[in-house]
């Protein structure tokens, strides 16, 4: 019998991404959809590619529990998971926040929180599978990582034995990381022919792989004018010398049996990427001597970034095969 999954904050940009990729997973229903602003209409005509009769519904935190679903996924902005938690924790029995959750996980449904309000709290498992999926005991709280710290993991993680001294990281991404709710970040106008810095020291995702790799990255995000893609350039300053060759192979063999990770020599662009559901890492680059090291990530914030990351922490929590449901990078690219 398929799993039941319900999407708060369906509207959104990952939420929209969220329902294309369950409409298609065969092992999974999408089975309630809660949206303030869409109440009443039809999912089919916001997502095409969602061909059921569901409709979106204004879900108070209440009722989201009485659903009975197997998994909610929340897809809200941050600072407004908690409400809709404690709501499903006080209709399971279970107390939060557990004080062991992989030793008495809570009865009830998995959350995948796509936010970042869990992704400093040890009682939840922080789902960046290629790296993470070997801590997973059956934990039902689940934090999906940031689009930028999920990139600038996968690009740091076979270099982090050599690394000396922090990391710096330059960000860009397209204008849909900054969700809907309107700001300059989000504002057509005022990217145009613009490239726009902002929280360049002491953004959450520079606090997030710090502490998930346990080696200090210096991050510096910025927008850009197009919709969706990230480009993560990383220097890194190293212990020892390396060839830009010795290093390509040590990434090629880390990632060697990942569906979603593609190795490639030349620097990959982010144009290239939109649509797509994989991260791509290359344009290894070294300096004279040999020890420093760049090195580019791209990925689509709103798939690896956030839906399709969210469908491989789904897979996981239910056993089905981690890429169950992910289109493979060369179906064609979708359309929002
Ligand atoms: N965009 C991205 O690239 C990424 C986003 N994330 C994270 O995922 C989450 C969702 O992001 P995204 O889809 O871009 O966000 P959006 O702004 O596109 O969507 C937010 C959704 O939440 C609902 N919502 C907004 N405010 C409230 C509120 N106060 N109470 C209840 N519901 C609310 C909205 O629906 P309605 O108003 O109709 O109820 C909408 O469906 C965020 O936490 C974001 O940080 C993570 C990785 C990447
Ligand atoms: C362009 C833009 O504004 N991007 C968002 C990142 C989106 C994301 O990953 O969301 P979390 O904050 O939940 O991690 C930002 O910098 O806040």
């Amino acid at each position: 019998m398929k799993k039941t999954v319900g999407i708060v904050g369906a509207r959104g940009h990952t939420g929209a991404e969220l329902i294309r990729l369950l409409a298609g997973h065969p092992g999974f229903e999408l089975a309630a959809v809660s949206s303030r602003e869409l109440d009443g209409q039809r999912v089919a005509d916001h997502v095409p590619e969602y061909r059921g009769g569901l409709r979106y519904r204004s879900l108070a935190h209440d009722d989201l529990a009485d659903l009975g679903l197997d998994a909610w996924v929340l897809a809200l902005p941050n600072g407004k998971s908690e409400a809709c938690i404690t709501s499903l924790a006080a209709a399971d029995g279970s107390v939060e926040p557990a004080a062991d959750v992989a030793a008495a996980p809570p009865a009830g449904p998995v959350i995948v929180d796509l936010s970042a309000d869990h992704r400093f709290d040890g009682d939840w498992y922080y789902g960046l599978p290629e790296l993470t999926r070997g801590g997973y005991t059956g934990q039902r709280r689940i934090a999906n990582p940031g689009c930028y710290a999920s990139a600038m993991q996968l690009a740091l993680a076979p270099m982090l034995g050599l690394l000396d001294g922090p990391v710096q990281c330059f960000g860009v991404s397209g204008y849909s990381g900054a969700g809907t709710t309107p700001s300059d970040r989000n504002d057509a106008d005022k990217l145009r022919d613009n490239l726009m810095p902002y929280a360049l020291a002491g953004h959450v995702h520079e606090r997030e792989v710090t502490r998930h790799l346990g080696h200090d990255v210096e991050f510096m995000p910025h927008v850009a004018p197009h919709f969706r893609g990230i480009t993560l350039t990383a220097n890194m300053h190293l212990y020892e010398p390396v060839t830009a060759e010795a290093v390509e192979a040590a990434y090629r063999a880390r990632y060697e049996h990942e569906p979603l990770v593609r190795v490639s020599t030349e620097a990959p662009w982010v144009s290239r990427i939109a649509g797509r559901h994989g991260v791509e890492i290359g344009g290894f680059t070294v300096s004279e001597d040999g020890r420093r090291l760049v090195v580019v990530a791209t990925l689509d914030n709103l798939l690896k970034g956030a839906a399709t990351q969210a469908l491989q922490n789904l897979n996981l929590a239910f056993g089905y095969p981690e890429i169950e449901g992910i289109p493979s990078d060369s179906a064609p690219t979708p359309t929002l």
